[in-house]
């Protein structure tokens, strides 16, 4: 069967490309935000992609949902109100569904295509959206921060694509501060933070923005994504100041998941090891960036 490869070459990793082999195009549209295509890969099952940049495959996409989720909700005792933004694929919803502390979910995605097309394609992903605990809003997250009630969340999970498009404004000052307003006293971010091979100054500048506005701990973590180009994504972690007895441990995770409640989906990548070693920096990254 004639299959073809195809190289991923973008301004988020000159110089180099990835590439993947296709065995066959699933689907591929164009949204109001951005072009969507789902394609069958050889090597990694099904793929998406956002404006050409892997979002996940159905391989790896373990090691970013699971540690993108559990990184804060296990950095804080029993988390109740949980906000994600992005996150339409539905992968991180079904992550935090682990945690029986959760009593709310918000998700707040601008794209319905994402939604719709990880239903049809992705149904491991998509079952996040069937937990009774999730209220949907499809629109800009910018604003429904902007009237989010102050201090109403104990976690919020930034799950974007890169800060080229739709998810600009998700990396400037005044959304952090509007997530910092939506936080409680003591509650934790987590966001997507590129990769240390590639985006130092980018990584730079949000540990820098995030200092200002989190007045509790900021910690940078990571993760080995394959098909990510640099093979790893990074994650930061903040936290406002809380009471003591809140004290966000991001480092040494308060709950151990693995014997939490039954699941229908077992861990495959995160543990309460991997949480820690997530924190461990290579010595250019501790150079290279202040604060870590
Ligand atoms: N919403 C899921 C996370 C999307 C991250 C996509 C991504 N992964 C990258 C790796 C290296 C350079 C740019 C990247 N952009």
């Amino acid at each position: 069967k004639a299959s073809k490869k195809v190289y991923f070459n973008n301004p988020m990793w000159p110089g180099e490309a990835h590439s993947l082999v296709v065995e066959k195009v699933l689907y591929k549209g164009k949204s109001e935000f951005q072009e969507v295509l789902v394609f069958e890969s050889s090597a990694y099952g099904k793929v998406l992609a956002l404006d050409g940049i892997v979002q996940l495959t159905e391989k790896d996409e373990c090691a970013y949902q699971e540690m993108i989720a559990h990184l804060p909700l296990c950095s804080i005792p029993s988390p109740k109100t949980v906000l994600v933004v992005g996150g339409g694929d539905g992968g991180v919803l079904r992550e935090i569904s682990r945690h029986s502390s959760v009593e709310k979910i918000d998700i707040c995605e601008i794209d319905k295509m994402v939604i719709d097309v990880s239903k049809k394609f992705f149904p491991e992903l998509a079952v996040g959206f069937e937990d009774p605990r999730v209220h949907l809003c499809i629109g800009d997250a910018v604003d429904f921060l902007r009237h989010a009630p102050k201090g109403k969340y104990d976690a919020i999970i930034v799950d974007s694509s890169d800060p080229v498009g739709p998810a600009q404004e998700l990396v400037e000052k005044p959304f952090f501060e509007t997530v910092a307003r939506a936080l409680r006293p003591g509650g934790v971010l987590c966001n997507m933070a590129e990769s240390m091979w590639l985006h130092t100054h980018l990584i730079q500048d949000m540990i820098s923005i995030c200092r200002q506005t989190f007045k509790g701990s900021v910690h940078y973590a990571w993760a080995n994504v394959p098909t990510y180009p640099s093979g790893v994504i990074g994650f930061l972690i903040c936290s406002t100041e809380g009471p003591p007895v809140d004290f966000v441990n991001p480092i040494n995770p308060i709950e151990k998941l693995e014997g939490a409640v039954k699941h229908k989906r077992e861990l495959r990548f995160y543990n309460s090891e991997m949480h820690s070693a997530a924190f461990a920096l290579p010595s250019f990254l501790k150079r290279e960036v202040i604060l870590l």
